[in-house]
């Protein structure tokens, strides 16, 4: 695997890693890399002949007093990890290359970054569609794989390709989890033991909900238990915990179809997300 950090060099070893015709699938990351990552990395490489990832933590997406400089970094096992999953290319931008002096562009996709995520975190889509952006016109990739476990984050990606004709197609991919239902993600590395413990009814939150909107029950009702459930557990705040449509990721109050339940909340000072697929049959 080669691993760069310099765009002009990144270039050359592109036209080398398509030499052929071969097709090339990018999985962007913020690295401190889990199996969540991996999995990413091997639906890419069933679906493309050559695989590049991006490690860059991108700090126009962190707001002020969020967690940018405790975020993990751990290049190094990060990159055996890509290598032993079979990755080519690693890039890691510096972040003066990505936003070099003067920088004053940024994208915003508009309607979906409003809700959820971008009125807790807000600008932070903006921050997101910006750099994939960059990622994407600097790689040129025919496909470029999410985690659904950032499900508005995968919303937002999709329009902001269609929208800017980005050429490549994006592909979502299932949440990983650990044994216990929690979502993997980087930031759980943040909790302690007992928060870990605790963190598990985020996701059983999330399957009582399911089950309780799929059985017929109010949704008001079913989104109370929820938020109920988080709090009696420990969570210190509640950002929201909400039934919406896949795809304009409106709040529904008539369940029809597939739908998604989605929710983000604190513990002991970790914010965590999660969503979960519900299907009503009519
Ligand atoms: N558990 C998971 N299952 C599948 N994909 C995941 C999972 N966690 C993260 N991803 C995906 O990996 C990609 C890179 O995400 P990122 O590096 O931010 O990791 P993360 O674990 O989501 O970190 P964070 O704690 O910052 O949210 C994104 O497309 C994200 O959706
Ligand atoms: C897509 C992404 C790599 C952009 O920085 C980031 O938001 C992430 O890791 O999910
Ligand atoms: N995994 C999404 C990136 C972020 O929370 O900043």
């Amino acid at each position: 695997m080669q691993t760069l950090r310099d765009l002009g060099q990144l270039r050359s070893a592109l036209v080398a890693l398509r030499a052929g015709g071969h097709t090339v699938a990018l999985v962007p990351t913020m690295g401190a890399l889990h199996a969540g990552h991996l999995a990413l990395i091997e639906a890419a490489k069933d679906r493309a002949d050559r695989v590049v990832a991006t490690i860059f933590v991108n700090p126009l997406q962190f707001g002020a007093g969020e967690d940018l400089d405790r975020y993990p970094r751990q290049e190094k096992a990060d990159a055996r990890a890509l290598e032993q999953a079979g990755c080519d290319l690693l890039w890691m931008p510096t972040a003066d290359q990505m936003y070099p002096d003067g920088f004053a562009t940024t994208v915003s996709v508009d309607g979906l970054s409003k809700r959820w995520e971008g009125t807790a975190r807000p600008g932070h889509f903006d921050g997101v569609a910006t750099v994939v952006t960059k990622l994407l016109t600097a790689v040129r990739p025919d496909i470029a794989l999410f985690g659904e476990k950032d499900f508005q984050q995968l919303a937002v990606i999709r329009r902001l390709a269609a929208d800017l004709n980005l050429g490549a197609e994006i592909v979502g991919a299932p949440t990983v989890r650990d044994a216990d239902g929690l979502a993997l993600s980087s930031r759980n590395a943040y909790l302690s033991d007992d928060d870990r413990a605790r963190a598990v009814c985020l996701p059983r939150a999330l399957e009582r909900a399911a089950e309780e909107i799929a059985d017929g029950a109010p949704v008001d009702h079913a989104l109370d238990h929820a938020r109920h459930a988080l709090t009696d557990a420990g969570f210190s705040v509640v950002d929201y915990v909400a039934l919406v449509d896949e795809a304009t990721l409106e709040p529904v109050t008539e369940p029809a179809g597939q739908m998604r339940l989605i929710a983000a909340a604190t513990i002991g000072g970790t914010r965590l997300i999660d969503n979960l697929a519900v299907r009503v049959s009519n």
